[in-house]
């Protein structure tokens, strides 16, 4: 078996071998698919795994626009559509300096079996922009976006491929890119999610990844009959994923001791209350500020500089920031300090070493292509909305995220047992791969 995965990677290497992200992506799915497909015949001979490693298509574009000195900046922007076997691309748009082709093909792969996961008719994809929005007026950020649309208006539609949010890209940029799309396509359509509520936006569209996460981090911990009622809860990040995952904690009777952004993160003794984490809401969607800034207002927190929160001695972690952000290292000492479950809210926040320090110590892990996937479960109900042209109430939302979550843990559980253990990554990888896989081969090659 070893010797399958290893000339299957050395391929996707050769090809890819500069991508070190798309590669690590891909190299956890090989470990737990192929094995799947050598015991499966009808994938014989079909190289499907190979196929839906190399993106149907990936566009790369100029993106020039001027700030508010007058001054010209060229940057690139991206669309990553990986594959449309179930449905037409969907997923998030990234803007931050770190943004190129490995990291959106990480994305992008992640994406396909995540949407798979859902149960929702939605292929995978990916894009944005080496832009970093970070000090830019709210001016500069239009006008932006609005160059970024100009090009990305021509490769996407709501039947082709529907953009969202991702990291750097949130409420505002989402009306931005909306309203360039409108002018220049002269339509009014779902061809982006996370829009706002007015203008075809779903309730709860806003809260689903942190929500979601917490949900699937719940079922989880039924299994070994605990609950989230009195844990300690360490989170990283503090943007939107973040903040509602934290505020779900919270509803659950746990307490969030810690929160993070690229500066650094804070530690509270006493938790953060729903007081303490509308003061974040506030200062990160609305002043743009740092978390250090928390420290400053609340006597009770510390500020590390520099560093990560893993060190902070949880019963639960939630990573929620960015791609590994959490390493072997760190496992190791959330391990030691009696962490018992872990569910990731970014995409690849823990490392290989990470994941398998998890799966050695027998703890709960949850994949993010599992745990974060209400996000882009809820953008699928946006779009139900859209095309019905209804809105539904937040209770009915929130109870079909819900039934989302609940159905892709048990997914997970369903291909993912080992001998009473669940590997969470396996059965995520394995279900998510068998729905696209079978459209493929119905499909021809193609
Ligand atoms: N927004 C969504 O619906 C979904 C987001 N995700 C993933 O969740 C993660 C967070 O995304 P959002 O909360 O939407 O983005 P955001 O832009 O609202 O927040 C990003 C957060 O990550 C922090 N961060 C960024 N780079 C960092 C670094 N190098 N070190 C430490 N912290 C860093 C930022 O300070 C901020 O707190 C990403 O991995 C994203 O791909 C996954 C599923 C859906
Ligand atoms: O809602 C969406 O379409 C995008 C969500 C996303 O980018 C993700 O799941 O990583």
């Amino acid at each position: 078996m070893e010797d399958k995965i290893k000339v299957f990677m050395n391929e996707v290497i050769d090809r890819n071998g500069h991508e070190p992200e798309f590669i690590q992506a891909v190299q956890e799915v090989a470990e737990t698919v192929i094995p799947y497909i050598v015991q499966h015949d009808i994938y014989h001979g079909k190289n499907i795994l190979l196929r839906m490693v190399e993106p149907e298509r990936l566009i790369s574009f100029r993106v020039a626009w001027i700030d508010d000195d007058g001054e010209i900046h060229v940057n690139r922007g991206y669309r990553v559509q990986m594959n449309s076997a179930i449905g037409p691309y969907k997923g998030g748009l990234r803007f931050h300096p770190t943004v190129n082709a490995s990291v959106l093909k990480f994305l992008a792969f992640e994406q396909v079996f995540k949407n798979s996961l859902t149960t929702l008719p939605m292929g995978g994809g990916k894009g944005g922009s080496d832009f970093d929005p970070k000090g830019k007026s709210d001016d500069e950020i239009m006008r932006f976006c609005h160059a970024f649309m100009t090009e990305l208006c021509r490769h996407i539609g709501p039947y082709t491929d529907i953009p969202a949010g991702d990291i750097g890209v949130g409420a505002r940029e989402i009306g931005f890119l909306f309203g360039m799309y409108k002018k220049i396509r002269n339509e009014f359509s779902g061809v982006l999610t996370g829009k706002g509520l007015s203008w075809g936006g779903s309730l709860i569209r806003p809260e689903a990844t942190g929500y979601g996460t917490v949900y699937f981090a719940d079922s989880m911990l039924k299994t070994i009959n605990e609950t989230f009622e009195g844990k300690k809860v360490v989170i990283s990040g503090s943007g939107n994923v973040a903040q509602y995952a934290a505020e779900k904690v919270l509803h659950l009777g746990g307490k969030v001791l810690t929160l993070s952004d690229s500066g650094g993160f804070i530690y509270d003794k006493d938790g953060i209350d729903k007081e303490k984490l509308a003061f974040v809401m506030d200062l990160k969607n609305n002043k743009r500020g740092r978390i250090s800034e928390y420290a400053d207002k609340y006597p009770s927190a510390e500020y590390h500089k520099g560093e990560t929160p893993w060190k902070v001695a949880c019963d639960i972690a939630l990573p929620c920031a960015t791609q590994n952000e959490l390493d072997g290292d760190d496992a190791a000492t959330l391990i030691k300090n009696g962490c018992i479950a872990v569910a990731e809210g970014a995409n690849m926040p823990s490392t290989p070493e990470a994941i398998h320090a998890f799966h050695d110590a027998k703890i709960l892990f949850a994949p993010g292509k599992a745990s974060n996937a209400g996000g882009v479960a809820t953008s699928g109900l946006e779009m139900s909305q859209n095309s019905l042209r209804i809105s539904w109430t937040r209770e009915e939302v929130d109870k079909r995220l819900k039934g989302i979550m609940s159905d892709i843990h048990d997914s997970c559980v369903e291909y993912g047992d080992e001998d009473g253990y669940c590997n969470y990554v396996k059965g995520a990888n394995i279900a998510g791969f068998v729905k696209v896989a079978d459209a493929m081969l119905a499909q021809g090659v193609i």
